[in-house]
């Protein structure tokens, strides 16, 4: 199926994710016009018609009246308000995909019929430039081709994997949902560090940036296990095994699980209520 083939793809919220997500599918040779937003601000609505020329509703039930796949981009705490007011005008066999954080497939199957195809998604931020991560979960009644419909959208944006087991994607939230932000935070230590060390501010960000991406690119590249590419940077009583030594005098590998391990508690607390 090429992307000209998709059927008509609503999405309700048109923010960063949203816009990420749209930005992804127009560059993969989506049509424009035939993806929907509904977004209540005019300014974003207006936004994103003159940035991808795709159509603009102010309201989400006349968005899905006849859109094939239909995409949550709201916050999660309105989720289930959105789900209400697109209840009656969903057409059957619509596949919703929400990526809202926290939100159970059980949740919003208590506001749809009960054959609606649903896929929860956890997606994150580096969808903005397609190098995004996104687990799909399927709902127990969605089928293999409906699955493939909501995995080729998110590819648009970077990577896919499948979990049947929805409690994963607690775990992913933690991961790779969450992760982003670590990261950035990492970086912004390293610049800082460098300053500390004598660097100008912009040669300091650069080295930071660069090094993350050159090292993620590595990984990703060779399939090399990060442990035998760390060994290759560490020559014997050199710099390297220095500054690592004091990275695990520090803990940093706790604190690295340990942030995880917080961001998919909250997740398990969020889905909870
Ligand atoms: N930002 C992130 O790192 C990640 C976010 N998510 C999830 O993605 C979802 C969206 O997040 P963002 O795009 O960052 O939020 P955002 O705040 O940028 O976008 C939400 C949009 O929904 C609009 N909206 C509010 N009420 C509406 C309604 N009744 N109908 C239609 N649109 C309405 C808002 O005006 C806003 O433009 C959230 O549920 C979040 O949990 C998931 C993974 C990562
Ligand atoms: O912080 C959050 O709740 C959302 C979910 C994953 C990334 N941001």
């Amino acid at each position: 199926m090429s992307m000209n083939e998709l059927p008509r793809i609503a999405f309700i919220g048109g923010g960063n994710m949203a816009t990420a997500i749209i930005q992804g599918l127009i560059t993969s040779g989506a049509q424009p016009d035939r993806i929907l937003v509904a977004e209540p601000l005019k300014q974003k609505r207006q936004e994103l018609t003159n940035q991808f020329g795709v159509l603009p509703f102010p309201d989400a039930s006349t968005a899905v009246c006849d859109a094939g796949v239909v995409i949550l981009a709201v916050k999660p705490a309105i989720v289930e308000t959105v789900l209400s007011q697109i209840a009656d005008t969903l057409l059957p066999n619509a596949v919703v995909i929400s990526i809202a954080a926290g939100v159970t497939i059980d949740a919003m199957m208590s506001l749809l019929s009960a054959s609606q195809p649903v896929v929860r998604v956890m997606p994150n931020t580096p969808a903005l430039v397609a190098a995004g991560m996104s687990v799909l979960c399927p709902a127990p009644h969605t089928t293999d081709a409906q699955l493939a419909l909501a995995t080729r959208i998110l590819d648009a944006v970077g990577q896919t994997a499948t979990v049947r087991d929805e409690s994963l994607l607690d775990a992913v939230t933690g991961l790779s949902g969450s992760g982003p932000a670590y990261v950035f935070l990492i970086a912004e230590a390293l610049s800082d560090a460098g300053v500390s060390c004598g660097l100008p501010r912009p040669l300091a960000d650069q080295l930071a940036i660069q090094t993350l991406l050159g090292s993620s690119q590595l990984m990703s590249q060779t399939g090399e296990h990060p442990a035998v590419l760390k060994s290759q940077v560490t020559s014997p009583g050199g710099t390297t095994i220095a500054g690592v030594m004091t990275l695990e005098q520090s803990g940093v590998r706790g604190a690295l699980m340990q942030a995880v391990q917080a961001a998919w508690k909250r997740s398990q607390e969020l889905g909870a209520r």
